[in-house]
């Protein structure tokens, strides 16, 4: 268009550079021009400009098959009949509604085959100076997960994905419980590995977790055991694809439950830091923790939903019911030290996303003055640490709707002895917008450390304590 003919017939957006548009600069010789002159082109489709760094892949077109998924992937501005000529796709991030993200695709068609070479050379070097793409990733597939699909929802909706970005993946379809923390704590290759993906839901996730803690604990000599002990930060992150029954961390995390949202996030090497907690007794390492910490009511629930693993995701909503009926109700006191140096509170209006300003301050933890310890003696019927809003798709805000998720804090929700229909007015508000937490026997505290001390049999734990760590597990979103 410089010079008269075209090298490549694609549709130019130029504008003022505002954060959507990317403009790429390129300088091509043309054999017969002895002069360098600059090609400013923008990856665009319809009004939409992509910057490069939401780029997927390219790849060059001709003969290729436009249907590699029907009413889904292909969004070609080209059309399909002139396939055969020099073209070259590129894959980008196309945002949907409600945080969901899809692939979709633009053909450029050029003149000849070296214009078109030429073009999927540059998009692929201006990929390759995105240094926080993975490339290699290790990927735990748990086939039995919520429904089951697991492998399916791997294999048809993120291995595409993948390939379309030149990730590879090793990938490994566990057999046991545990097979993918056992994998990592001792025989996984880790430095080969841009990153681990978890393919499962929440405890799932929670394997992956307490495998790459432990190793990279193990590998540093430190002792977990010990609360004393400041962990090491693990220096691979974690991808969530979804495909469990409740899948809350994928939710508070990326905003929806959807597998290829989840791989794009991945492809694009978003990140997001999470707060662990450890979860302590006896000086030995129970558990960490990065959502909720439930003592009462919803470890009760969990405890009794793991005996009904076999009804699938509808457990979690019999074994509720169950345990609202029986509304056991807990004697104990609880002893936390409230975080002073925090910018958030747990009734803040302001909800934690990408970039959020109160988890970016609070890199290293907030301060605590140990001097101050915090009770509360009496009868709960349940007990809560929220480390992040815990929303998943049956409550939308979750449970506690304004916790941050990198802050260094964690969010101690104690509800008192109380009615049935109390409770249930509190359970209630967790499937609605409504305020979650304000009601009389509702207390909410931001805190930092807290230790739970329950004095009623038959709680197996009698003395937990609970401390909030702030190694950066980060989840591929
Ligand atoms: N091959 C396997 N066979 C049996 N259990 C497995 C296998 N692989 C992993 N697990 C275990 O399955 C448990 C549940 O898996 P996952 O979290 O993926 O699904 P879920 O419990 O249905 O979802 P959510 O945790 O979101 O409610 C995990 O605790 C994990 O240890």
């Amino acid at each position: 268009w410089l010079h008269g003919d075209p090298l490549i017939q694609i549709q130019i957006i130029i504008n003022d550079c505002d954060q959507n548009c990317f403009i790429m600069t390129r300088t091509f010789r043309r054999c017969s021009d002895e002069i360098d002159y600059v090609l400013l082109a923008c990856v665009a489709a319809g009004s939409h400009c992509v910057p490069v760094c939401e780029i997927v892949g390219v790849q060059e077109a001709a003969g290729r098959s436009q249907k590699s998924e029907p009413g889904r992937w292909p969004r070609v501005l080209q059309k399909p009949d002139k396939s055969q000529q020099p073209a070259f796709t590129v894959s980008y991030v196309g945002r949907g509604r409600q945080h969901r993200w899809r692939c979709s695709e633009v053909t450029f068609h050029c003149a000849d085959w070296s214009t078109c070479h030429q073009w999927v050379q540059t998009i692929q070097e201006q990929l390759s100076l995105l240094t926080n793409r993975p490339k290699r990733l290790l990927v735990y597939v748990n086939p039995f997960g919520g429904k089951q699909r697991g492998r399916q929802i791997y294999e048809q909706k993120v291995a595409p994905v993948f390939s379309r970005a030149a990730i590879s993946a090793d990938v490994i379809v566990t057999e046991r419980a545990n097979h993918a923390r056992d994998h990592l704590k001792t025989e996984a290759e880790l430095k080969e590995y841009d990153g681990v993906v978890c393919v499962g839901g929440d405890g799932m996730f929670s394997e992956i977790v307490h495998g790459l803690i432990s190793r990279t604990q193990l590998d540093s000599g430190v002792d977990q055991d010990s609360p004393e002990e400041t962990l090491v930060p693990c220096s691979l992150r974690i991808g969530i694809i979804p495909a469990g029954s409740t899948d809350c961390i994928c939710y508070a995390t990326v905003g929806a439950n959807d597998p290829v949202t989840s791989a794009l996030h991945i492809v694009v090497g978003d990140c997001q830091p999470l707060d662990v907690c450890s979860v302590h007794h006896d000086d030995a390492l129970l558990r960490y923790s990065l959502s909720l910490l439930g003592y009462g009511f919803y470890g009760d629930v969990l405890t009794d939903s793991e005996k009904k693993r076999w009804m699938g995701p509808a457990r979690y909503d019999f074994s509720g019911l169950k345990t609202f009926l029986t509304h056991h109700q807990y004697e104990g006191t609880v002893s936390y030290l409230p975080a002073t140096g925090s910018v958030g509170s747990p009734r803040d209006r302001m909800k934690c996303r990408s970039g959020c300003h109160v988890c970016q301050h609070n890199s290293p933890l907030p301060s605590v003055d140990s001097d101050v310890w915090q009770v509360v003696r009496g009868k709960f019927v349940a007990i809560n640490a929220a480390s992040m809003s815990c929303a998943c798709p049956r409550s939308p805000k979750g449970l506690s709707p304004s916790a941050h998720l990198s802050d260094g804090t964690t969010d101690l929700i104690l509800v008192r002895k109380c009615s049935r229909l109390d409770f249930l007015r509190h359970l209630l508000r967790h499937t609605n917008k409504d305020d979650q937490v304000h009601l009389p026997d509702v207390l909410i505290q931001s805190d930092l450390q807290s230790v739970v001390t329950g004095t009623v049999p038959p709680r197996r734990h009698s003395g937990l304590s609970v401390l909030l760590r702030d190694t950066m597990v980060v989840s591929g979103v």
